[in-house]
C-alpha cells in the first residue's frame, strides 16, 4: 500500500536543566494512504511529541536529534525533519497537506475572532478564492460536520460554543483544506461518552469520503477498537509493537499491549477496578538500561531484559514487536 509519511528512526530530546529527557527516541512506522494509524499508550510515552515532530510546532526546550520524516508529497520525497520550521515549504505544508486536530479546541481558535474568520483564514492562507467562496466553503464544511444552524455558527465566537461543538468547528477547519494527513491528537478525551462517539463516527464518515490518512493519537484502546485500521503501540520513546487493529487484539505479544488491553471494562463482567499496569512509570530523566519496561514486565528475564534493548522482531509481515520473548540475542 502506498506511504504518506514514513518516520525512520526518529529522536527528540528535550534538554533541561534537570537533565535530558529522550521524550521520542529511536521511533520508526509509517502511515499509508487512506488509513487511521492508532497511536496508543500511557500518558507521557512521546505520542504528542511525535505527533508536534512532524508538524515541527516543537516547543522551544526540544530538538530533533537524529531521524527522518519521510513526507511524500506530489509524487515526490520530503524529509520534514530537515526543513526549517518558520521556512515557507513547512508553512505550506502545515494546515493544508497536513493538518492537526487537538483535545482542547481552544488551542485552535482564538477567542477574539468568529469561527468563521478563522476558517476563512485558513482556507484563503493557501488558496487563491475570493472571500466569498472561502465563507461559502466554510460553511459547507460546518454542514458537513453536522452543525445545526451552521449560517449562524460562522459568526459565533468560540465561546458561545459547546465543546463537542467547537470539536466538530475544529475537525472542519482541519478537513477544509482536504489534508494527506491529518494529526488527531486525543481529539475526543476531553468529551462525554456519548459526544466522544459521535464525534469519533464523524471522523471516519469523513476520512472515508476524503480518502485521508489519519495519525489517531489515544490512550484508549476502545478508540483504538472502534477506530484504526493499525495500531502501533508506545513505551518511553520506544514503539514496541506494531500490528493490524484485529491482529493486536486477538494476539497481543508485547507485554505492555497485553496489559493494555488487559486494562479495558469488558462487557459482562463486573469489576469495581479497572486494571492498571503494575510498577512505576520511570524517572525520564534516568531510563532504565536494557527493554523500557522490564521493571514493570510480568516476563522480565533477569540478565537479559534488563541489559540490552531489545531488537525488533518480524513474527509477519504486519506484526511487530520489540521484545526478547520473540527472538533477538538470548543470554
Ligand atoms: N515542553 C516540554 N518540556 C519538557 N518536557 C516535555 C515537554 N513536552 C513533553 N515533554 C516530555 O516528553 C515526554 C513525552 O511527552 P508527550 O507529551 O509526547 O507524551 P504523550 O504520550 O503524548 O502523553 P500525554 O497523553 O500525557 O500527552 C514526557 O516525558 C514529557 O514530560
Amino acid at each position: 500500500m502506498e506511504k504518506v509519511l514514513e518516520i525512520r528512526d526518529l529522536r527528540v530530546y528535550f534538554d533541561l536543566t534537570e537533565g535530558t529527557v529522550k521524550a521520542v527516541d529511536g521511533v520508526s512506522f509509517d502511515i499509508r494512504r487512506g488509513e487511521i494509524l492508532g497511536l496508543v499508550g500511557e500518558s507521557g510515552c512521546g505520542k504528542s511529541v511525535t505527533a508536534q515532530s512532524i508538524l515541527r510546532i516543537l516547543p522551544g526546550s526540544a530538538r530533533i536529534v537524529s531521524g527522518e520524516i519521510v513526507f511524500y508529497r506530489n509524487g515526490k520525497t520530503l524529509d520534514l525533519a530537515k526543513l526549517d520550521p518558520e521556512g515557507e515549504e513547512m508553512r505550506d505544508i502545515r494546515g493544508k497537506d497536513i493538518s492537526m486536530i487537538f483535545q482542547e479546541p481552544m488551542a485552535s481558535f482564538s477567542p477574539v475572532y468568529t469561527v468563521g474568520a478563522q476558517m476563512i483564514e485558513a482556507i484563503l492562507l493557501h488558496e487563491k478564492v475570493s472571500k466569498e467562496e472561502a465563507r461559502k466553503r466554510v460553511v459547507e464544511m460546518l454542514k458537513k460536520v453536522k452543525i445545526p444552524n451552521a449560517e449562524k455558527v460562522v459568526d459565533m465566537y468560540p465561546f458561545e460554543l459547546s465543546g463537542g461543538m467547537l470539536q466538530r468547528c475544529m475537525i472542519a477547519m482541519a478537513m477544509s483544506l482536504n489534508p494527506t494527513l491529518l494529526l488527531a491528537d486525543e481529539p475526543t478525551t476531553a468529551l462525554d461518552v456519548t459526544i466522544q462517539a459521535q464525534i469519533l463516527y464523524l471522523m471516519k464518515e469523513l476520512q472515508k469520503e476524503y480518502h485521508s490518512s489519519i495519525l489517531l493519537i489515544t490512550h484508549d484502546m476502545g478508540v483504538v477498537a472502534q477506530m484504526a485500521d493499525r495500531v502501533a503501540v508506545m513505551y518511553l520513546g520506544n514503539i514496541v509493537e506494531t500490528a493490524e487493529v484485529f491482529e493486536l487484539f486477538k494476539n497481543p505479544l508485547h507485554p505492555y499491549t497485553q496489559a493494555l488491553l488487559r486494562s479495558i471494562p469488558k462487557i459482562g463482567i463486573r469489576k469495581t477496578r479497572l486494571d492498571t499496569i503494575k510498577g512505576m512509570v520511570p524517572d525520564p530523566y534516568n531510563l532504565p538500561k536494557g527493554c523500557r519496561f522490564h521493571n514493570r514486565c510480568e516476563k522480565f528475564m533477569k540478565g537479559l531484559c534488563d541489559v540490552k534493548e531489545p531488537p525488533e522482531i518480524e513474527v509477519t509481515p504486519s506484526h511487530k514487536v520489540k521484545c526478547f520473548l520473540y527472538g533477538g540475542e538470548k543470554k
